[in-house]
């Protein structure tokens, strides 16, 4: 379960809310075990909730919001994946609907930007949806698998089963509607049987695929149903402790 706090909480505000999630969790008797809650903030929250993390010993992942395709050097206002490994950071958010959207990323630098943080030890969660005009004209499948084959071209049978793929309808991101757990489970569903297609079922069972888009404490456990749902890129719910907690205590008990 990982909570994108997208462009929202400063350094400040970002260790209480951390604070405030991981004693909620330990007086859920939340067992890290049995589900990983990963927080992604801001990059400019990235040390103090890492210092945090590691100084009281939160049971919490930490993640970015994204990364340079380039080593370090002269591109200024770019953070490269070797600063992120450095500070802790566990996984990187890749393909965002929102970065594909404001920022113009395409498929071809997605999967660039998958294989750096594979390269420095991290593991990317590759992200792809469709826009509600394709979903309209039931063309969703073939649209994610499309964005699936791009967003992770050139990685390696060996390195696939360390990534993370999340199915974000973009109608679907911020807006309240979610989608049903039967369409949570159609593509994902899909997208792991290209997986098993690709490379085989042994990779493709190793992928987790989580759904993204308006989750809630209500909606986790239905939407968690679903066979081939593994996991959810939650976004506005996870700017609430207590919310985003019981998403990870209802994914964990669904
Ligand atoms: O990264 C998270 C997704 O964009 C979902 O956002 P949301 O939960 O606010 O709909």
């Amino acid at each position: 379960m990982a909570g994108n706090w997208k462009m929202n909480v400063d350094h400040v505000q970002a260790t209480a809310l951390v604070q405030r999630l991981a004693w909620t969790l330990r007086d859920a008797k939340h067992d890290p075990a049995s589900v990983e809650a990963v927080v992604i903030p801001p990059f400019t929250d990235l040390r103090s909730v890492q210092t945090l993390i590691e100084g009281d010993k939160l049971e919490l992942g930490l993640g970015a919001q994204d990364v340079s395709a380039h080593e370090p050097g002269a591109r200024t206002g770019e953070v490269a994946a070797s600063m992120l490994a450095r500070l802790g950071v566990q996984y990187v958010v890749v393909g965002h609907s929102e970065r594909r959207q404001y920022h113009g990323e395409d498929d071809a630098l997605v999967a660039a930007k998958a294989a750096k943080v594979l390269e420095h030890g991290m593991t990317p969660i590759v992200c792809l949806g469709e826009q509600l005009e394709v979903r309209e004209a039931g063309e969703h499948v073939a649209d994610c698998i499309g964005q699936l084959d791009g967003s992770l071209a050139g990685i390696s049978a060996e390195d696939l089963p360390k990534v993370v793929v999340a199915y974000e309808p973009v109608w679907a991101i911020g807006t309240g509607k979610v989608a049903t757990p039967e369409d949570a489970q159609e593509v994902c569903a899909a997208l792991r049987a290209r997986l098993a297609d690709a490379h085989g079922a042994e990779v493709a069972d190793a992928v987790r695929v989580l759904y993204g888009g308006s989750v809630k404490s209500s909606n986790v456990a239905a939407i968690m149903a679903g066979e081939d749902v593994d996991g959810a890129l939650v976004g506005g719910a996870s700017l609430d402790a207590g919310e985003f907690a019981g998403i990870v205590t209802g994914g964990a008990a669904s």
